[in-house]
């Protein structure tokens, strides 16, 4: 029988790293390495877990010497937008170095690097967005970001770059929250909440990013790729579609803008992707922003029985 491939995740503690093993050990099309920072946090078995910090290169060195994968998705970042802005020390070494690490390995082996991006690397000012669009940060978040995509555009081996929008849903022992749960975890509360209605996006299910990963990986695609949600909502919009959908209180949500609503980072106001190149080549179909939430609040139920 034919070994199987093996397929490299970085930052697989992570809400898509999470979501890209479990996908892939149901798939079984690949031999999984999950890698991360400091211990395992990913429940259920079917992959092999290696510590990996990207930032020190002899460990990217070694243990991508020793697992020699043929395809690497590489979804490990630091993701506050807002401590990228405030320690941007940090935030290069885990978006940049890291990447630049990874890439030369990937490139000794040949392996399929796809690498996960973001709308923030646009400016804001028109959406949603196509494969073709100018990127123009306005955060360092999205300049690390642009960077990493720079590297990568430069490899001489295949890549692919899947860029992704406001990711949501539910992780073992999350490092962070999204703004479904943080909505909902606030109305249940009876917390008043202040939500912008001048930002565009379009919300993506962390399943549904990590099957457009795993349709770019399974048919060695490359070339960049929108991989978000098919609707166009703003924050204020999302925010009810959930109070709606949890029969929760709408009136503690308190619509407001992006002049009222600042946060450290600057957040483009207007981006969102385009999806029919994704849709058209790799049949990637992701749900509705309902159904979507739909598929959390069974999440949630589960995880609490
Ligand atoms: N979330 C979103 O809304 C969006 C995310 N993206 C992109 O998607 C990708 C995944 O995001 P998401 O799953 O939400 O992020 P998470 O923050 O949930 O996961 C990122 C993971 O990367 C790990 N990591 C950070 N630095 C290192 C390092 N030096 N070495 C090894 N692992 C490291 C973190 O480890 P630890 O658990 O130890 O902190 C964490 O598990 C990122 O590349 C992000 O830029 C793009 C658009 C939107
Ligand atoms: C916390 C908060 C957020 N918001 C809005 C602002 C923003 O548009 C949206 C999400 O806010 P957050 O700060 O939680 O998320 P944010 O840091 O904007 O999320 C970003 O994460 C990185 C990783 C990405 O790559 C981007 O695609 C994007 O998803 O909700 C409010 O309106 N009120 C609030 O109180």
């Amino acid at each position: 029988m034919a070994t199987k491939k093996k397929i490299l995740i970085t930052g697989a503690n992570g809400l898509l790293g999470q979501k890209l093993v479990n996908q892939l050990v149901e798939e079984q099309q690949f031999q999984v390495i999950a890698t991360g920072r400091g211990s395992c946090r990913l429940p259920g078995d079917g992959f092999e877990y290696v510590q990996l910090d990207l930032e020190i290169q002899e460990e990217v060195e070694r243990v991508l010497s020793e697992t020699q994968p043929d395809v690497i998705i590489h979804g490990a970042a630091m993701t506050h937008v807002d401590q990228c802005e405030l320690n941007q020390e940090a935030c290069y070494k885990a978006n940049v170095l890291a990447t630049q690490y990874l890439i030369k390995e990937a490139e000794k082996l040949e392996a399929h690097f796809i690498f996960v991006s973001t709308d923030f690397i646009f400016s804001g000012e028109e959406g949603p967005l196509s494969e073709e669009a100018d990127p123009a940060p306005i955060n360092y978040y999205g300049e690390t970001k642009l960077e990493g995509e720079r590297l990568v555009q430069a490899m001489k081996s295949k890549w692919a770059i899947a860029r992704t929008v406001l990711v949501f849903g539910l992780a073992h022992d999350m490092s962070r929250s999204n703004i479904i749960l943080w909505v909902k975890e606030s109305l249940e509360a009876g917390k008043e909440i202040q939500v912008v209605d001048d930002q565009f996006r379009t919300p993506t299910l962390a399943e549904d990013l990590a099957a457009g990963c795993i349709l770019i990986a399974n048919q060695g695609a490359d070339g960049i790729f929108n991989i978000s949600g098919p609707d166009f909502l703003t924050p204020y919009q999302m925010a009810v579609e959930t109070a709606e959908y949890f029969k929760l209180d709408q009136s503690l949500i308190k619509r407001t803008d992006s002049t009222q609503f600042t946060q450290p980072a600057k957040r483009p106001l207007k981006t969102g992707f385009k999806i029919e190149k994704a849709q058209k080549e790799l049949g990637f179909e992701p749900k509705s922003f309902r159904t979507a939430i739909g598929i959390l609040a069974k999440q949630i139920i589960l995880a609490r029985s």
